[in-house]
C-alpha cells in the first residue's frame, strides 16, 4: 500500500493546513470551511496525476487542440459530518464524478474516554470498477473508514481506493495497512501525526474538525 505524505514537500497546502490547527484562526468557522475544501482541491489535483488518461482532440475556434482526460470512473465518497467541506473540494474538480455518502461518528460512553464507531446511513452508486476516493479530514484510529468502507463494499468492488484526509495519526496509518487491500489502496494524507490522546483526539491535530466546521453537537 502506498502512503504519500504531502507534507514532505513544501507548497501553499502548508498555509492551509497550519491555519486550520492554529486556535487563534481556526474558530473563524468559514474560513475552517474553506481551507478544508481548499485541501480537498489541492489533493484532487495531486490524485489525478495517477488516473488513467486517453487523448482526446477538442475543436478550437482556429483548429485541433489534442487534450489528455482522464477516462476513470470516479466516485467521492465522504463520512458526515466533518467531511462534507472537504468533500465539495473533490467535487470542485472532479466535478462529473459520482458521489457517496456514508454517516459514521465516534459514539462517546459515558465517561468519554471509550466510543464506538455508528453507521446509520449509506447513500451510494454501484462502485464496481470503479475508482473511489473516500474522504474524511480526520483519520484518528482509523476506524470510521475502516468501517465506512466495509459499509460501502456492500454497493460493489472499486478498482482502486484512494484514503484522503487531511490530517492522520501514525497509529491509523498502521491501522489502515492491516485492514485495506495492499495492491489497491493508496493513502493521501496533508499531514501525519504522532499520537493520540486519551479521548482518541490525535495529537498536535486541530481538535475535533465536525465541531470546528458546524459547531457543537448535543451528545
Ligand atoms: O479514525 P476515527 O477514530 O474513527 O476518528 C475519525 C472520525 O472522527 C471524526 O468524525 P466524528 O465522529 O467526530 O463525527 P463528526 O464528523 O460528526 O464530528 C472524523 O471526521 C472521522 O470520521
Ligand atoms: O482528532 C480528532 C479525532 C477524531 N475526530 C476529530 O475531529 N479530531
Ligand atoms: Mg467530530
Amino acid at each position: 500500500m502506498e502512503i504519500i505524505n504531502l507534507s514532505t514537500q513544501n507548497s501553499i497546502l502548508g498555509r492551509f493546513v497550519s491555519e486550520i490547527r492554529d486556535v487563534n484562526i481556526q474558530n473563524d468557522r468559514l474560513r475552517f470551511r474553506k481551507n478544508l475544501e481548499r485541501i480537498g482541491e489541492i489533493m484532487s489535483y495531486e490524485i489525478s496525476k495517477t488516473l488513467t488518461f486517453a487523448e482526446h482532440d477538442v475543436q478550437t475556434p482556429l483548429g485541433i487542440a489534442p487534450s489528455f482526460l482522464h477516462t476513470d470512473e470516479l466516485v467521492i465518497g465522504t463520512i458526515l459530518r466533518a467531511g462534507l467541506g472537504f468533500h465539495h473540494g473533490f467535487l470542485n474538480y472532479f466535478d462529473y464524478a459520482e458521489n457517496a455518502f456514508v454517516s459514521a461518528y465516534r459514539k462517546y460512553r459515558e465517561n468519554h474516554q471509550s466510543f464506538h464507531v455508528s453507521i446509520e446511513y449509506i447513500a451510494s452508486p454501484r462502485l464496481d470498477n470503479k475508482v473511489l476516493l473516500l474522504t474524511d479530514p480526520m483519520l484518528a484510529t482509523g476506524e470510521s473508514m475502516e468501517l465506512s468502507y466495509h459499509a460501502l463494499l456492500t454497493k460493489g468492488t472499486p478498482r482502486h481506493i484512494h484514503i484522503a484526509t487531511i490530517i492522520a495519526s501514525q497509529q491509523a496509518i498502521d491501522y489502515c495497512k492491516e485492514k485495506f487491500p495492499d495492491a489497491n489502496t493508496t493513502i493521501w494524507a496533508a499531514a501525519i501525526d504522532p499520537t493520540l490522546n486519551a479521548e482518541s483526539y490525535i495529537v498536535p491535530g486541530l481538535g475535533d474538525a465536525g465541531d470546528l466546521a458546524y459547531g457543537e453537537k448535543d451528545s
